[in-house]
């Protein structure tokens, strides 16, 4: 292996109890709100194609006028409590907001930059009121920042005259300066969700990322830092030039998922996902495909199916309002957590075949197993294949659990699972099985 003083610091996967928190938390909200919203994809009466929080890239949308928009940043309809609890009823476990996004505007009163909400007609901290809000409902807050920051003078995207360097080495402490005031400022935080490290200049900075995450797990104690920080010795990010895991988890999955448990190479990881096909700010006017429910629950039973936790994006308005397509899909995915969120909290991956019906999720600490059904087979028999001496003991319906199953044993270690779920229900149904323990082999002594 390649000898690496800033590469992954710990290999396999951490076990403390802030870490098992987050693995079992399955269900997340991301929150992306800024400026940006108060465009909402639009500039002079023009649609904006792209990701609604990039309008600034924008040919059509001069830098200078983006500049100004904190002067219109007053949203009045802003309410945390009234978000913490639709993230609630939701089933969102934990909550991971912009504090800064690309575009360097602060949604907390920061003392190192006047581009900040108080320098805004609105004039107060936004993050605070969040973090309060979502503690008391229980939900864990992770702190989202942009290191790219398009609005300070000493950001550079790349290194190459000795002005980029000194300038840069401002921008570092800046970045510093604001991560650490974050921690000072909102000490709940139970982790900070890192953005905008792809660029050259900052793969530079091995030496000055490994010693700034350090000293922000010394200031809070278990906090959970991803893949997406820091850059090893030779700019590797995600994965040090070894191949190992830099962070407690991998951040790659944006927009995307696995596909099978190997492509997760057993770690832990998060997939963040937009409902439309790429909008994470506030856009107006959502064009293109904007998934279902339906298929929003199958990515997050897929997601824990294999490890993972799955964060689903919100854009609030440039008012501060949720939007109604948002607040629909929050109301149809809670009507179905409330039934079945016991297959998602504290669950994981299972190593049974994967069948064409549905996934299996595993309750890490009971062992019960839960078959999530979304392709009901024409005959109505689900496809059972358990790893030899694993008998189904007790199988039966998660919404109605005096609705017991007798699987059909079809061959050895292979049984069909005859469903009874009435068809109309709307989400998938989910059916428990309580496995047997090994089954004990016939006259197989164990060693004492
Ligand atoms: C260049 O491709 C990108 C760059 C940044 C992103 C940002 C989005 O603005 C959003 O914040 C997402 C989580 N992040 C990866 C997305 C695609």
């Amino acid at each position: 292996s390649i000898a690496l003083e800033h590469g992954s610091h710990r290999l396999g996967k951490r076990t403390d109890e802030m870490m098992q928190t987050w693995r079992n938390y399955g269900l997340g909200q991301f929150i992306h709100w800024g400026l940006y919203a108060i465009p909402g994809g639009h500039w002079e009466g023009k649609y904006y194609g792209g990701a609604a929080e990039w309008i600034r890239s924008w040919k059509d949308m001069p830098n200078e006028a983006y500049d100004e928009l904190y002067k219109e940043f007053d949203p009045q309809n802003f309410d945390p409590r009234a978000w913490a609890k639709q993230a609630k009823s939701l089933g969102a476990k934990y909550m991971i907001i912009t504090t800064k996004h690309h575009d360097g505007f602060c949604l907390w009163p920061s003392e190192y930059t006047d581009y900040d909400v108080t320098n805004s007609p609105y004039g107060k901290d936004i993050i605070g009121p969040l973090v309060e809000a979502y503690d008391a409902e229980g939900i864990d807050v992770y702190l989202y920042f942009s290191v790219m920051d398009w609005n300070h003078l000493g950001y550079r995207s790349k290194l190459e005259t000795e002005e980029d360097r000194e300038a840069y080495e401002g921008f570092k402490e800046f970045t510093r300066n604001q991560l650490l005031e974050l921690l000072d400022l909102y000490p709940t935080t139970k982790g900070l969700w890192f953005d905008g490290t792809w660029d050259a200049a900052w793969k530079e900075q091995a030496a000055f990322a490994d010693k700034l995450e350090t000293e922000m797990r010394e200031k809070i104690p278990g906090l959970i830092i991803g893949s997406r920080f820091r850059p090893d010795d030779y700019g590797n990010r995600h994965f040090d030039s070894n191949g190992d895991l830099m962070g407690d988890y991998e951040q790659g999955w944006e927009r995307k998922l696995p596909e099978t448990f190997e492509d997760t190479k057993g770690n832990d990881w998060d997939c963040v996902m937009t409902v439309p096909e790429n909008q994470w700010g506030y856009h107006s006017d959502w064009r293109g495909h904007v998934k279902t429910s339906f298929e929003l629950i199958e990515m997050l039973v897929k997601s824990v199916s294999l490890n993972g936790n799955f964060v689903m994006n919100f854009g609030p308005d440039g008012q501060g309002s949720i939007r109604e397509e948002e607040t629909k899909l929050a109301a149809e995915i809670g009507d179905w957590m409330d039934v079945n969120h016991e297959a998602i909290y504290g669950c994981g991956y299972l190593d049974w075949k994967k069948q064409d019906w549905g996934y299996y999720t595993k309750n890490r600490e009971t062992g019960k197993v839960y078959m999530v059904v979304f392709n009901r087979p024409l005959n109505g028999a689900l496809r059972v294949k358990t790893p030899s001496k694993i008998g189904l003991e007790k199988v039966y319906s998660l919404k109605e659990p005096s609705v017991t199953y007798e699987p059909e044993e079809v061959h050895k270690d292979e049984y069909f699972i005859h469903l009874k779920e009435s068809k109309t229900s709307k989400g998938p149904v989910v059916i428990v099985i309580e496995p047997t323990k090994e089954k004990q082999q016939e006259g197989t002594e164990y060693q004492k």
